[in-house]
């Protein structure tokens, strides 16, 4: 774990650590679990609001201790369908940007996973001036809990489809999963729960292993290796072959349905052929494709496919027996391409 300005990062501790922590500061190892539900279930910032420690002890742990806490520095709300966009800043200035749509199954929340990402996809706002950072597991959950306090909202759901790849920060997703998961936080469950990565295979595997409950998604984007290596540089280090030998792995160890997430770019990859391609790849296994009309950014020259492509590509999915959905915009009236808000604000 990070420790942040020499402080260490409390809010990314596990209840054991922090048990651990207090015995070692010479107090109860029972503190822990009160600390741990300050943060997770109560979601307090500060160390003066955790009522049941003593003054001294309160006064140990913030010296020793830091408290992440995003700052919203710009909230945007759809007048459409309610879906609102947070820019936050982080402890050093940093800008991330997450959403919650609100849907009729419950909300949702998308996080970042990094400040930035450097995997280069070229349709993508995130990767524009590359990585700059890993997000902790503190930061990650700090997205939800804000947002849940900002909205009075109870989050349902969360995605991590926001800024970043997820398995280029593996530890950080895997501890911060675990305390989203946790009885005296959150609690969301695993099945409501999806990481959504490039196709990062050893990691897909080491994901697997782990055997947790979650929603895997794929971005694949592409029918063929050829294709794809034009649109995610990704693919020049695993080939779509490789990514679901890993995915039937996933499924075997976790009988979970993958998720295959295929943004539409008009003449790139809306063709019927590609549609073939692409019904060949996912023949038989248990999965769900879910397109997605690319949304463009002024860096790129990748537009959108029209609507009868749209429509066409959906259709010989289905007529092969295929789960197929075509991902409904939200926000389209604040919504630019994820990446893109944090973008805008940099520019200024
Ligand atoms: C921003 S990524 C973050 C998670 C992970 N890095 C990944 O690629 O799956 C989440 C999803 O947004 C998609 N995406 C990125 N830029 C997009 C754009 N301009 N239009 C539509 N989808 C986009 C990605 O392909 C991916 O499926
Ligand atoms: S699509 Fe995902 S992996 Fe690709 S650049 Fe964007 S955030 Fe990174």
């Amino acid at each position: 774990m990070e420790n942040i300005d020499n402080r260490i990062d409390i809010k990314s501790m596990t209840i054991d650590e922090l048990e651990e922590l207090l015995v070692s500061m010479g107090d109860k190892k029972f503190r822990g679990k009160q600390i741990f539900s300050w943060l997770h279930e109560k979601l307090v910032v500060s160390f003066d609001d955790m009522t049941n420690l003593s003054k001294p002890l309160r006064e140990k742990l913030e010296e020793k201790c830091r408290i992440t806490a995003l700052k919203a520095e710009t909230v945007q709300v759809s007048k459409i369908d309610g879906t609102s966009k947070f820019l936050f800043e982080l402890y050093d200035g940093n800008l991330i940007e997450s959403v919650l749509m609100k849907y009729h199954h419950g909300n949702s929340v998308c996080i970042s996973s990094q400040v930035g990402c450097r995997m280069g996809c070229r349709f993508c706002a995130s990767t524009l001036d590359g990585c700059v950072r890993n997000l902790t597991p503190s930061e990650m959950l700090d997205q939800i809990y804000t947002i849940q306090k900002i909205s009075g909202e109870r989050v349902d759901n969360v995605v991590v489809m926001g800024s970043g790849e997820p398995m280029d920060n593996f530890d950080n997703i895997i501890r911060f999963l675990s305390l989203l998961n946790s009885e005296q936080g959150l609690n969301i469950s695993a099945r409501n729960i999806t990481v959504s990565t490039c196709g990062i295979v050893p990691k897909i595997i080491e994901l697997a292993d782990k055997k947790l409950q979650i929603t895997l998604a794929i971005s694949l984007h592409a029918p063929n290796d050829e294709l794809r290596k034009t649109m995610m540089p990704i693919a020049n280090k695993y080939s779509i072959e490789e990514i679901m030998e890993a995915c039937r792995y996933y499924l075997k160890q976790t009988n979970r349905r993958i998720s295959f997430e295929y943004s539409l770019v008009k003449d790139v990859n809306d063709t019927e052929e590609c549609a073939q391609q692409l019904i060949s790849l996912v023949k038989g296994m248990n999965c769900h494709i879910n397109l997605i009309p690319v949304n463009p950014i002024k860096e790129r020259d990748y537009r959108q496919s029209e609507q009868k492509a749209i429509y066409a590509f959906k259709n010989k999915l289905e007529k092969n027996g295929i789960n197929v959905t075509i991902r409904r915009e939200m926000g389209r009236d604040i919504d630019g391409a994820c990446g893109q808000l944090r973008k805008s604000y940099i520019g200024k």
